[in-house]
């Protein structure tokens, strides 16, 4: 973006709420009362007063006077108070601190609560002391609290809008804050805008009356052309996670200042075609396909990269995305153990017929005997797909003494003393557990079906972990049925449900020895906590910096943190001569190249260049044109 020129113009911004993401007063009370018995109840009131004060339902001499009357506090107090509130300084804020420091002269914090806590944590930021204007405590000889300055206008009713007449303001005058008593500051005609602060707290007493609502301070920003951190303020930009994923994701997201919507299942193809309106950043799990006619819908056209918010990734259209510039990751490894100990919990719940055992004692039936139970150590295990899944299972089998046998249509290293198969018949004809773990290729749909269940030998236990469509439910419930197979553990179905509200409708249901998961093969605690950390990192590389290192669909490229410059990224068709045509064009502006970077599938290029500071909008144009261009961006 060019840089902007700040307006010669005096922002008023409050603090409470607004420059940090917390109450002070009620903060302070919380420190003041800890080990106290009573401190939730204190705190409790202190919180409902501000609350009420906030939206105009209490005075505020009033409810100034009744918080401080409440606080037992005193100096060290109100120092731990400044450590923490150094820590809660709004994310927006902290992003802009060069702004802040840049303007502090055209900045003015005017806050009922106090200067004792205010100055220290806004001249962190570069703001002076003396464009404070805020109350001032009043302590005894040992350092407690015993009142406030009530000569302060600021202790008084209307007192913002007493102190602001009082300073006789010239120019244009914004008000930044999330109260009803910052809003009155435009109502009484001494500032000609009032901006609603949403980020942390959304009053609707408060944005109702309010010029714009503003979710963070880039978006004030954003709005009156002034220089900041995001070049499009990062509230703009929708992020839509579905099928429950991880709680870690959501506060990812939220903490850069996205716009975060979480809904706890899937979406048909309809369903998604409406939600994915507007929407930059998706993620899903196994149960949402994102599919060509999704993707193709002109609501999918802001989209820029997609989450798989688990291994597989059957069901995003991959080869659309990549088409449309759009780049998908996966978390290729965060449930690869979880996968691993439930097969093997499996088999052993299997060969010793645990759920039968299990369920006739719930019946009062003590049915203590060693028929039909064995154990898995010496027992050959065959595994279909020698992947991250496969090759785990391979080593652990194997420590459990199993004799572990494997067949991949690509070229595999065996792992310790496991043996290669060269056929799936070769495989399946010598094993007594046989265990899936290929990915979800289109191409691998029934793989398992009658034939294969007649390769296998009599008494074989089978699992399905992978995908659904890899084996053909029919047969597999005739080689129940007809007694060839001893039991069967499944995970994974052709057709799921999209909700656990929705019935799980199979032909399985109800079959001897076989274990039905809904699943759940990577549902742990430990690897949903993996996945939203992972997946949501790749995601916010790619939005900041333009690193698609991981992706599944895209040229890889890792690119260095961005220092002094402007990225400006390029997807495009792979055809000959892009690369000369975006350099043709930084050469006719004199543009100085800092670094370029370009990778490229059979279909697609990446082309990222980092230009110096300055560049002219003529330039964003004329690259948005060159033929065969998917999308273009830029970042700082
Ligand atoms: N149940 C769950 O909750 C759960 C959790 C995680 C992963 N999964 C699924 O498990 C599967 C395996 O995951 P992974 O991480 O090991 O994947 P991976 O990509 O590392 O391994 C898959 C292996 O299967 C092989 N393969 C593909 N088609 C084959 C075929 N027809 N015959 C033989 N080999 C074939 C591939 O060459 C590859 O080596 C995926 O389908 C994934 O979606 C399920
Ligand atoms: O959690 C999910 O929805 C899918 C888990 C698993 O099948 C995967 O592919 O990682």
């Amino acid at each position: 973006m060019p840089t902007a020129q700040a307006e010669p113009l005096k922002i008023v911004i409050d603090f409470d709420s607004t420059f940090t993401k917390v109450e002070g007063l009620d903060e302070l009370a919380r420190i003041a009362l800890q080990g106290n018995p009573k401190q939730a109840e204190i705190v409790g009131k202190i919180k409902d007063i501000t609350d009420q004060g906030m939206v105009g339902a209490y005075s505020f001499s009033d409810s100034l006077r009744d918080r401080v009357a409440l606080l037992p506090a005193n100096r060290s107090h109100v120092d731990q108070l400044i450590v923490f509130l150094k820590g809660k300084i709004s994310e927006s804020f902290k992003r802009n601190k060069d702004f802040l420091e840049e303007n502090a002269a055209q900045i003015l914090i005017v806050s009922s609560g106090f200067k004792d806590f205010i100055v220290p944590v806004v001249n962190e930021m570069g703001i002076p002391a003396e464009n404070v204007y805020a109350n001032t405590f009043i302590y005894d000889a040992e350092g407690n609290i015993t009142g406030y300055d009530a000569d302060n206008l600021l202790s008084q009713d209307k007192g913002k809008v007493r102190l602001l007449q009082s300073l006789q303001l010239e120019g244009e005058v914004y008000v930044i804050g999330d109260g009803i008593t910052d809003y009155e500051l435009r109502e009484s005609g001494l500032a000609n805008k009032f901006f609603a602060f949403t980020e942390n707290i959304s009053r609707k007493a408060v944005t109702d009356k309010a010029d714009f609502v503003v979710p963070s301070l880039d978006e004030f920003l954003y709005i009156n052309g002034l220089s900041r951190a995001q070049s499009y303020p990062k509230s703009r930009i929708k992020v839509l996670l579905l099928e429950n994923v991880h709680p870690g994701a959501v506060n990812a997201f939220k903490k850069e200042g996205f716009q975060v919507e979480l809904l706890k299942g899937a979406l048909d193809e309809d369903e998604l075609i409406e939600k994915i309106k507007d929407v930059s950043i998706i993620g899903l799990r196994s149960k949402t396909n994102l599919t060509k006619k999704v993707l193709e819908h002109p609501n999918a056209s802001r989209l820029m990269c997609v989450g798989a918010f688990c291994i597989g990734t059957n069901q995003i259209d991959l080869v659309e995305c990549e088409k449309r510039g759009i780049a998908v990751f996966n978390a290729p490894y965060s449930n690869t153990r979880s996968v691993v100990e439930l097969s093997i919990g499996l088999m052993v719940m299997l060969t010793r017929n645990i759920f039968e055992k299990s369920t006739k004692m719930h019946a009062g039936v003590w049915d203590k005997s060693a028929t039909n139970s064995y154990e898995i150590r010496g027992k050959k295990i065959g595994l279909v797909g020698y992947g991250s899944i496969g090759t785990q299972i391979s080593v652990i089998a194997e420590a459990l003494g199993m004799e572990v046998y494997f067949y991949d249509i690509v070229d595999k290293l065996a792992l310790g003393n496991a043996k290669k198969c060269s056929s799936l018949k070769e495989l399946l004809s010598q094993v007594d557990f046989v265990s899936l773990h290929v990915d979800g290729r289109k191409s691998n749909t029934n793989i398992i079906g009658k034939e294969q269940f007649s390769w296998m030998k009599d008494n074989v236990i089978f699992l399905n972990l992978s995908r659904g469509h890899v084996v053909e439910i029919s047969a597999l419930v005739d080689a129940i049925k007809s007694g060839k197979m001893w039991g069967a553990a499944i995970d994974v179905f052709p057709y799921e449900p999209k909700t656990n509200d929705e019935e799980f409708i199979n032909e399985l249901r109800g079959l001897p020895n076989v274990i039905l998961t809904p699943h759940i093969g990577g549902s742990t605690e430990e690897a949903q906590a993996n996945i939203g950390e992972f997946v949501p990192a790749k995601l916010l590389q790619f939005m900041n910096n333009g690193s698609t290192y991981g992706s599944v669909n895209f040229p890889e490229l890792q690119l260095p943190p961005l220092e002094n410059a402007h990225r400006l990224l390029h997807i495009h068709h792979n055809v000959p001569g892009i690369l000369a045509q975006i350099n043709q064009i930084f050469a006719k502006y004199h543009v100085n190249i800092i670094g370029q970077y370009l990778k490229t599938t059979e279909n697609t290029g990446y082309v990222i260049t980092d230009v110096a500071k300055e560049y002219s909008e003529e330039i964003v144009s004329e690259l948005k044109l060159i033929d065969n261009t998917i999308k273009f961006r830029m970042l700082y």
